[in-house]
């Protein structure tokens, strides 16, 4: 007999609000009953679907099924930065990186019906119970690290909770997923006896929801995909939400300098706390207080209200908020300043500079401080994760999706989840330990520590994680992630790690073999083939997924492997990683480091964002706060960190900001610089610097801007050179094609020349015009890829219509780099181009279907040059008309020149009817796939 584990839930935010044997009926629970009763018990649910969001549109195995999104109208002025859902930011497809969009996806999904329902063994049966794998897989000892803190995961939470929030089933007469259930929106790990949740409280499983089914974003339902409900841009939605409404109602509208709403206490007799702290739900509609994830039923001893906050999860742990706690500090006190500074500003003005500000810390910390101790630097550089030291960084493409993965949210980044500590202990500003530690469970929504000044509050919470040892990498999580996990008072809880296998398989990710190959590790065929895993784990792995390489979850295959070096997490969790990062930096239109027409900030204000780090912010913002070790993330013992007085951290100079800045006598900062141009003309003839002007409007507008300030020259080799000065940000000069142009197609990339061989001159100006018709932009790289414009050589071209010219003596070391050139044309022809009449070549002509059997139609979803390759899954066409479910052959084509895809020389990374195309622009020798189309073969009667 079993006990009825009950989840009540009914919107988006049940994942954080399973308990158990509380059985509640959720359609009578009138508003604002939401306030848990004195037993600490939830007496309702969250039935509350924010404003805002979308409606569900149908329903699939009777659970609402997200309507796939509709693309918004984004004004054609240009916006000028984050709109609080996500949308425009990219102005090719405005939804990418939006809230309530699918999660993007690195590799087809692998369900057991091929449309939605859990993987299952490749030989056949069920795979191995997720809490089985959960427990076998755990230490008897757990190990702290002696490197690193516990800031590691608790900043890792923090950032993705900026980045992706995926949503459970719901329907209105709510989804309870007893022991038992067959409700198909249960996904239920069932527990054997010899289980310690069996003998402790005879439990026969976890409940777990499956995650809310959506459409994809060809709005067709015939795979399950899964949602992002935030915005997948580090875009400060923690602080601000994903959505209009939610923002209106986190800013103090009493406020007349743009401040964020505060925590007004205390009627729960609570010490009121000096600094502020986080609004509470009394302080906001009911509305805004139950979307939050708090269930009562967890750990509310005093019966405080929750706080309320830009993301749902919030109260989760004290950690998670004290973060949240200074953010908020820090957008009031940029506020506060700014207006002292700029008087005349209004409080738009006031906020929204704020907010950009608030976004780009988040950034200059991730990706300056967190992902380096996390990746290490091998993958930080494989993924130009590092930032620019100085100048502007010119890498935005906007072909890049910054939408978050699926394995990225629902595996890789919850590798910190095994870093998470037993116990969290506070620290006073002398760094000794400061009132009682908590045990993890106890701290789970439990806000009562950041409610008062005793014990320091959010200040002694996060010089605890600073301060103290995370535990290590591995299979082997804290007993309160492991069997506690939002536990009630004195009873136990559920297992994150057996969650996190069991999501994968809801979500259909495919095996690690799998993410293996495409991290770029050997395919294993037997278990001795996972050598990144440590021999014994590998042993265990093999017994539990009873031999079957290919069955082995990504998640648990990823945390089995050893860290890369120099980093915290194994090679296939850093690829997922670095590669998330990166479309999150490339595709931000708004990144705070961006040059060209994107600018967010001027060179002095990046300056001093870039010198920011996450010790000052702590240092300021955390109030009696008064050393801090340089590398948060590193423990103090770490040569080098030990603490230092805040006063020697860069702090952030906000006259920057000051309005008439740009007009001041700090003319260095504050102008930008063209490249050098020679003075002389290609013949060798002196010009003037108005005529050079003049030319370079016509010929490489993008290298100039069209109101110089002045000009600089200098002497090479005897012959005058110039360069112009312009104001921040108008200078265009991105070696990528603007983002609002329509995309066209890339040549090969051509290397016709190399300085060698043309006496230390290197001209790749010839060849092009026999394929580029249109020619829209030019990209020059040198062979090893770096921007031509990062390399400090002058050109004599640089444009898509005259090509590339490097002069030897225009160097100043008197000889070029190798460079190598494409093209984006509005259309690519083969040979010579004639009067205008492209002389494609013509379609191969079909060959027939053999009989019994027919060809689909030829479609192509995906872009090569609008992502990381070319995406042409079979899942894509599951349910369309003239396609079937098991075709037996595939063929693919370059959808221009229709050439066969053997004979492109495209190497492919999935090419299988079973599976579709991908073909990844990385492993191309010219960097950039061939744009395909597929058709597959059916039998004639077959679905
Ligand atoms: C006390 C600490 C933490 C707790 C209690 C916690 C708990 C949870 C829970 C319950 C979920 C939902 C699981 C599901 O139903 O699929 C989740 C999701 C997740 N967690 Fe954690 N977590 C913690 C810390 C972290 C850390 C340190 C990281 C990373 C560094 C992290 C990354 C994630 C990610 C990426 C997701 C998926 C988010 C989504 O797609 O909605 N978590 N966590
Ligand atoms: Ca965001």
């Amino acid at each position: 007999q079993s006990t009825p584990a009950t989840i009540d839930l009914f919107g988006r935010f049940d994942r954080f609000n399973f308990f158990f044997e509380a059985v509640v009926n959720t359609t009578t629970v009138a508003p604002g009953t939401v306030e848990p009763t004195a037993e600490g018990r939830q007496s309702s649910g969250f039935p509350f679907v924010a404003p805002g969001f979308p409606q569900p549109s149908f329903v699939i195995d009777d659970v609402h099924f997200h309507s796939c999104p509709t693309t918004p109208a984004c004004p054609d002025s240009k916006t000028k930065f984050y709109q609080p859902d996500g949308t425009c930011n990219n102005l090719v497809n405005f939804l990418s990186g939006s809230a309530n969009t699918p999660l993007t996806r690195l590799l087809p999904p692998e369900y057991a019906d091929k449309k939605g329902s859990p993987r299952i063994s490749s030989g056949g049966g069920a795979l191995p119970s997720a809490r089985v794998i959960s427990t076998t897989m755990q230490d008897d000892v757990i190990q702290r690290s002696g490197k690193f803190t516990q800031e590691v995961p608790f900043w890792g939470q923090f950032i993705v909770h900026d980045m992706v929030s995926t949503p459970s089933s719901s329907r209105p007469s709510g989804v309870n997923c007893r022991c038992g259930s067959t409700d198909p929106a249960c996904f239920n790990i069932p527990i054997g006896f010899s289980d310690f949740q069996f003998i402790q409280e005879r439990k026969t499983c976890l409940p777990v929801v499956r995650s809310q089914p959506i459409q994809d974003l060809h709005c067709s339902s015939a795979v399950r995909q899964q949602l992002n409900e935030i915005t997948s841009f580090i875009d400060g939605s923690t602080l601000y939400g994903s959505d209009k409404s939610r923002l209106d109602e986190l800013k103090d509208s009493e406020s007349n300098i743009g401040s964020m709403k505060i925590g007004k206490l205390s009627p729960h007799g609570f010490v009121p706390s000096h600094s502020p702290i986080l609004p509470l739900g009394n302080q906001v509609s009911d509305a805004l207080h139950r979307s939050m994830a708090c269930p009562a039923a967890v750990h509310k001893p005093r019966n405080a209200p929750c706080f309320v906050a830009g993301d749902i999860r919030a109260n989760e742990n004290q950690v998670l908020s004290s973060h949240h706690t200074l953010f908020l500090r820090l957008h009031n006190n940029i506020v506060q300043d700014l207006s002292q500074k700029n008087r005349h500003w209004g409080a738009d003005k006031l906020f929204e500079t704020a907010r950009s500000i608030v976004a780009a810390l988040n950034q200059v910390v991730t990706y300056g401080q967190f992902l380096p101790v996390v990746l290490g630097p091998t993958y930080m550089k494989r993924f130009g994760l590092e930032l620019n030291k100085e100048g502007y960084y010119h890498g935005y493409d906007a072909s890049y999706d910054a939408t978050v993965a699926n394995s990225f949210a629902t595996a890789a980044f919850r590798f910190g989840h095994t870093l998470v500590p037993e116990t969290l202990t506070r620290y006073s500003p002398h760094w000794s330990p400061t009132g009682p530690s908590l045990k993890l469970r106890d701290s789970f929504f439990n806000n009562e520590p950041l409610l008062s000044t005793q014990f320091g509050g959010a200040n002694s919470v996060l010089r605890g994680t600073t301060q103290k040892s995370s535990l290590t990498f591995d299979t082997t999580f804290a007993a309160d992630m492991h069997n506690n996990l939002f536990a009630p008072p004195g009873r136990i809880g559920h297992d994150l790690l057996a969650i996190n296998i069991q999501r994968g398989r809801d979500h259909g990710l495919p095996g690690y073999n799998h993410f293996r190959v495409l991290a770029g590790l050997k395919k294993a065929r037997k278990f001795s083939d996972f050598v990144e895993i440590p021999f014994s784990r590998r042993n265990t792995l093999q017994k539990l997924y009873k031999n079957r390489v290919d069955d082995v979850d990504l998640y648990i295959g990823g945390l089995s492997e050893s860290s890369v070096s120099g980093g915290i997490v194994g090679p296939t969790m850093a690829y997922i990683i670095g590669h998330q990062f990166r479309a999150l930096k490339r595709g931000d239109r708004f990144w705070f480091e961006n040059g060209d027409a994107n600018t967010v900030f001027t060179p002095g204000q990046l300056k001093t964002l870039r010198k920011m780090s996450l010790s000052k912010l702590i240092c300021d913002q955390m109030g009696d706060t008064r050393t801090m070790s340089p590398n948060p993330f590193l423990q103090p013992t770490v040569a080098g960190n030990a603490r230092k007085p805040c006063t020697s951290f860069s702090s952030l100079d906000l006259n920057q900001w000051k309005d008439g800045r740009a007009n001041a006598l700090d003319k260095e900062t504050d102008t930008e610089f063209t490249p050098w141009f020679a003075l002389t003309t290609e013949g060798g003839k002196k010009i003037e610097a108005r005529e050079l002007l003049d030319f370079l409007l016509l010929n490489r507008p993008d290298d100039v801007c069209p109101r110089v300030l002045g000009s600089e020259k200098r002497s090479v080799f005897g012959k005058n050179q110039i360069r112009f000065k312009c104001s921040p940000g108008t200078i265009k000069g991105s070696p990528y094609p603007p983002a609002d142009v329509k995309m066209g197609v890339w040549t090969d990339w051509e290397d016709s020349s190399t300085p060698t061989s043309h006496n230390g001159d290197d001209d790749e100006s010839r060849g092009k015009s026999h394929k580029c018709k249109g020619p829209i932009a030019i990209q020059v790289q040198t062979t090893k890829g770096v921007p031509a414009r990062e390399t400090g050589e002058v050109f004599r071209k640089h444009s898509p219509f005259a090509g590339f010219l490097c002069r030897k003596q225009d160097q100043q070391d008197g000889r070029c780099l190798d460079y190598k050139v494409r093209y984006l044309c509005k259309e690519i022809v083969k040979g010579p181009i004639s009067d205008g009449n492209p002389t494609t070549a013509p379609p191969k002509t079909k060959p027939t279907a053999p009989s019994g059997f027919k060809w689909s139609p030829w479609v192509s979803f995906s872009n090569p040059a609008f992502g990381d390759g070319d995406r042409e899954f079979i899942y894509l066409v599951y349910g369309r008309t003239g396609f079937c479910a098991t075709p037996t052959k595939m063929e693919a084509r370059d959808v221009v020149t229709k050439q066969d895809s053997r004979l492109t020389g495209d190497t492919f990374q999935i090419f299988s009817p079973r599976q579709g195309l991908y073909c990844a622009n990385a492993a191309q020798s010219n960097f950039v796939c061939h744009d395909y189309e597929v058709r597959y073969l059916c039998k004639e009667d077959s679905k």
